[in-house]
């Protein structure tokens, strides 16, 4: 670890590492006191094995995957083509027509029927227009590109390949193979072709490509529906921090993120740490997935652990092997729905929504996992003894640059990451690769994202 590496080290992050080691007793190793979170002794973990019973990071996240995926298939649902964009097909997209629809001038210049030259017509065709009269054999026509072509034509001789001569006759300035420039019906594909799959999901071009083959609507998986609870007294919506309260970073930052990762959010509400409130808002939620924020831990005011016991809710995950965020939270409430807690510190909460919120998004929403990438980092990178880092780093073309001020609390170095690193117990070297998992930033304003 270097003097730098050492001044950043967060202390929270220092006293944990430290209560670890007092806690696990030297020389013990770490997998024979580890259960998993699941199963009736594990329900609700007391504080003090809290730690013991974390999952793995990895397995964190393959959790979440499985927990959205035993919630069963959700009914398709049709939406405006113009709606759709980020959506996942629920049908496959077959031709409603064929592609083109008719034949079709490529170019600007002249239908032309048999050899040069060619008497010229005197009304040309425009594109959108009714059916031109046919052709005669030595006769042309003028025409644009993606007009109709008229029947008999062999070819399409461009503008700039042809002159007429002062008797209103064209000739050919190069030679014209016969169907030049004649797009011809159904070239790209027939009606009832399959275009793209069941499953994929919706870019801008499968918009365009959705439109040109008919459709008006399209069947598609639901976006998941997430309610955000937002918990905490000390949090203010405006203004200066002041007497001891602070701004709440969740509210305006966690509802951009959770569109761009497929969801519709459906309400954010601030709950301050009233338990009662917290109880009747996952009571009565009909989201997908609850999103909490802040009390996850044994604080006085932590609410969560004792609502999702007071709700009967099944703990899934109770806390994660990864810094920050450790004390991040899955829960089942019914066979549908699902609730993550995020830890109160922003860095640690974009841990959460990076570690369980994403995967479990994303299968809910049929998305494809993105293709794991690596990169070599420029500089070492300390890691914890034992646990997953997250780490905020800016990609350069050869290499991934970890950003400072990557304390739990902080949100500076993450405001100009491209990804978070995904560092291993121990550490990292300078040049080692590390897996990296992409921030959706460049849509999350517009309600979807490609990652
Ligand atoms: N005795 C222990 N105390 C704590 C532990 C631990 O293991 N033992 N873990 C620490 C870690 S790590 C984290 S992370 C936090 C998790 O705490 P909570 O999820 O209960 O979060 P809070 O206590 O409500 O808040 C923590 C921190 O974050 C600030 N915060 C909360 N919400 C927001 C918001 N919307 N915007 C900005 N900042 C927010 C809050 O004011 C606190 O400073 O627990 C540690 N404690
Ligand atoms: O630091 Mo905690 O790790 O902020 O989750």
């Amino acid at each position: 670890m270097t003097a730098q590496d050492a001044e950043e080290l967060d202390v929270e992050e220092a006293l944990a590492v430290a209560n670890d080691r007092v806690a696990r007793g030297p020389g013990e190793p770490r997998s024979a006191r580890e259960t998993p979170a699941t199963g009736p002794s594990a329900a609700h973990p007391a504080k003090d094995d809290a730690h013991q019973r974390a999952t793995p990071w990895p397995e964190a996240r393959a959790t979440a995957e499985r927990a959205a995926r035993s919630a069963g298939r959700r009914p398709s649902v049709s939406v405006t083509v113009d709606d759709s964009l980020g959506l996942v097909l629920a049908a496959p997209l077959t031709a409603l027509t064929d592609l083109p629809s008719f034949d079709t001038s490529a170019m600007d210049g002249w239908a032309v029927a048999g050899p040069g030259p060619w008497d010229v017509r005197e009304d040309g065709v425009l594109a959108g227009h009714a059916e031109p009269e046919p052709l005669t054999d030595g006769e042309a026509v003028r025409i644009a590109t993606g007009a109709r072509i008229p029947s008999d034509t062999t070819a399409v001789l461009r503008s700039e390949h042809g002159r007429t001569d002062d008797k209103g006759r064209l000739h050919p300035t190069r030679d014209l193979a016969h169907g030049q420039d004649i797009r011809p019906r159904g070239q790209e594909c027939r009606i009832g072709d399959q275009l793209l799959p069941l499953g994929t999901q919706i870019t801008p071009a499968t918009l365009g490509l959705a439109a040109a083959a008919g459709y008006d609507t399209l069947t598609v998986l639901p976006r998941p529906r997430v309610e955000l609870l937002v918990l905490g007294d000390e949090l203010l919506t405006e203004g200066l921090p002041r007497e001891g309260l602070i701004r709440d970073a969740l509210g305006p930052m966690l509802p951009s993120w959770l569109r761009a990762l497929g969801a519709e959010v459906i309400a954010v509400r601030r709950l301050g740490d009233d338990a009662e409130a917290l109880y009747e808002a996952v009571r009565k939620s009909s989201a997908d997935l609850i999103v909490t924020t802040g009390g996850t831990a044994a604080g006085p005011v932590d609410h969560v652990h004792p609502t999702l016991r007071r709700v009967g809710a099944e703990l899934l995950v109770s806390g994660v092997k990864v810094r920050p965020g450790h004390p991040m939270l899955l829960a089942r409430m019914k066979a549908n729905q699902h609730l993550v807690g995020l830890p109160g510190n922003p860095l640690a909460a974009v841990s959460g929504l990076f570690t369980l919120v994403e995967p479990l998004l994303r299968t809910l929403a049929g998305r494809a996992a993105p293709e794991p990438y690596a990169l070599p980092l420029s500089e070492a990178v300390h890691g914890h003894p034992y646990d997953t880092r997250l780490i905020p780093v800016a990609l350069r073309e050869d290499d991934a640059v970890p950003l400072h001020y990557n304390g739990p609390a902080m949100l500076r170095g993450i405001a100009t990451a491209d990804a978070l690193a995904v560092v291993p117990p121990g550490g990292a070297r300078p040049g080692q690769e590390l897996e990296l998992l992409d921030l959706p930033w460049a849509t999350a304003g517009i309600q979807v994202c490609f990652t």
